[in-house]
């Protein structure tokens, strides 16, 4: 598959000027959550973490309603983060159709938070 890309940013460590776009080539966007703020005007959406909350945020026309999105993390673990992607993408008319992360914690059943939305991991 071949995807057009773009960045949304999570929590604020560091700053960015604009999401990450590597290709322009495709119907599926690619997401990819780093621990970068955007700066200008973003969308946000809060979630809990094992301990405490946290954010994400994506700059208000990094996707055009109907867009269709793939989100990548490299942990999924309570799941917590990534409905929180697909919860900030859903808002602005967008369809997430898979998630994908390098590693799962099974025993945390962030899974099952993801409901039918499917999720592809390298190890679990
Ligand atoms: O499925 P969840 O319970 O939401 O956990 C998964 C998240 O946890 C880690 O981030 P963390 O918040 O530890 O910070 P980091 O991005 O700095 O690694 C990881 O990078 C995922 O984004
Ligand atoms: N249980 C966990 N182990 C390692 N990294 C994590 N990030 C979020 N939850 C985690």
């Amino acid at each position: 598959m071949v995807y057009d890309t773009a960045t949304v940013a999570k929590k604020s460590k560091y700053a960015s000027a604009q999401a990450h776009k590597f290709q322009d080539i495709n119907p599926v966007k690619i997401f990819i959550l780093s621990s970068l703020v955007q700066l200008g005007a973003v969308i946000s959406q809060e979630y809990s973490l094992e301990y405490g909350t946290d954010k994400i945020e994506m700059h208000v026309g990094a996707v055009q309603e109907g867009e269709r999105a793939l989100v990548i993390d490299d942990l999924i673990a309570t799941g917590g983060t990534l409905c929180a992607a697909i919860s900030l993408l859903e808002r602005v008319g967008v369809k997430v159709v898979e998630c994908a992360c390098v590693i799962e914690l099974p025993d945390l059943k962030g899974r099952d938070r993801l409901g039918d939305k499917p999720l592809f991991v390298l190890v679990s």
